[in-house]
């Protein structure tokens, strides 16, 4: 029977303050399913996929041993923002902006104590999870670029791709697609419209290691995987797509074991000097039990996991 966790995250991040998740076993180790609550059960049906993968097939053979990763910043005050970065050893930060409860003013704060933090040779990525309409974005962006001293490049600044395509034209900034492939009827758009400069792929909205990977391939762009704030184990999946990929020019944002007070694991995947190994398999769960989720909570991942393989062939190996 699948279990159902409840980690505590240390900031409020992508409006939510607790990461809910199920881990399945199977005969090559553990998966995670762990769609966030808003996402209905035919966006879920990749995150199941994935877990499938993780626990019944295992994953492809990684090219190299270890990942650079970003940290992420959420939307906490400077001086926060100062600490966090300082405290990973991380040379890369990616910043999440266009908070509704954060101004330009406070995301271009953010930005600059984050550069002080990182010092000249530091990259600076940011994340505003397609809240801007192209006018704002070229505003918005313009200022955070100076307050950055240079971006590496924006995150799913607008929802769409021809917005993006758009604003792509207008501005200096390098711009990655996220949303536009991670939630779309068709993740190759974005490169074929010329949208974007860099892809983020995240393993479990693409439906396992294979199918990011295979995705990577069509797309033809620069790759980042980032994660789902999963637990480790959600994580090992990341670091297996990143440890698969042929190219990988940029850090990747699987550093957000730091976002969460706790991990299901005794050996979780944080970052040591800015980098992580690539796993064969993901960490064993052993404080798995210490992080139960309530009753209520764990009925309604019940429910939706019976709903949710309803809808697909797989039935994942259960513990
Ligand atoms: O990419 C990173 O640095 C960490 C992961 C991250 O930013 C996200 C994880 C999950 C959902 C989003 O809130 C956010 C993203 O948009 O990439
Ligand atoms: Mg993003």
């Amino acid at each position: 029977m699948p279990g159902v966790f409840a980690l505590p995250l240390r900031n409020r991040f992508r409006g939510i303050t607790v990461r809910e998740g199920m881990l399945l076993h199977g005969p090559a180790g553990w998966g995670e399913f762990g769609p966030f609550r808003d996402y209905d059960d035919p966006e879920s049906l990749p995150w199941l996929a994935a877990a499938v993968e993780a626990s019944r097939d295992g994953w492809p053979a990684p090219v190299r041993d270890s990942v650079e990763v970003n940290t992420t910043v959420p939307v906490v005050p400077p001086a926060h923002a100062h600490r966090l970065v300082t405290a990973s050893a991380c040379r890369t930060a990616k910043v999440k902006v266009a908070d509704p409860r954060s101004s330009l003013a406070d995301d271009c704060a953010r930005v600059e104590a984050v550069r002080d933090a990182l010092g000249p040779r530091g990259a600076i990525r940011v994340d505003a999870n397609a809240a801007w309409d192209v006018d704002t974005a070229v505003v918005a962006l313009g200022a955070l670029d100076r307050a950055a001293g240079g971006l590496e490049y924006a995150e799913q600044p607008c929802p769409s791709v021809p917005e993006l395509a758009e604003l792509r034209r207008k501005v200096g900034v390098r711009i990655a697609a996220d949303e536009s492939i991670r939630r779309a009827e068709d993740p190759l758009h974005v490169a074929v419209a010329g949208a974007a400069d860099v892809a983020v792929l995240k393993v479990a909205p693409l439906g396992g290691v294979r199918r990011a990977l295979d995705v990577a391939e069509a797309c033809g762009l620069p790759c980042v995987v980032s994660s789902a704030v999963d637990s480790s184990v959600g994580l090992a999946a990341g670091l297996a797509l990143a440890g698969a990929l042929p190219e990988l020019d940029f850090a990747c944002g699987l550093g957000t074991a730091s976002l969460l007070t706790a991990d299901v694991t005794s050996t979780p995947l944080s970052p040591v000097g800015g980098l992580l190994p690539v796993p064969h398999t993901a960490p064993e769960p052993d404080l798995f039990a210490d992080h139960p989720a309530g009753a209520e909570a764990t009925r309604w991942w019940h429910e939706r996991l019976n709903r949710v393989r309803e809808l697909g062939t797989t039935s994942p190996g259960d513990r």
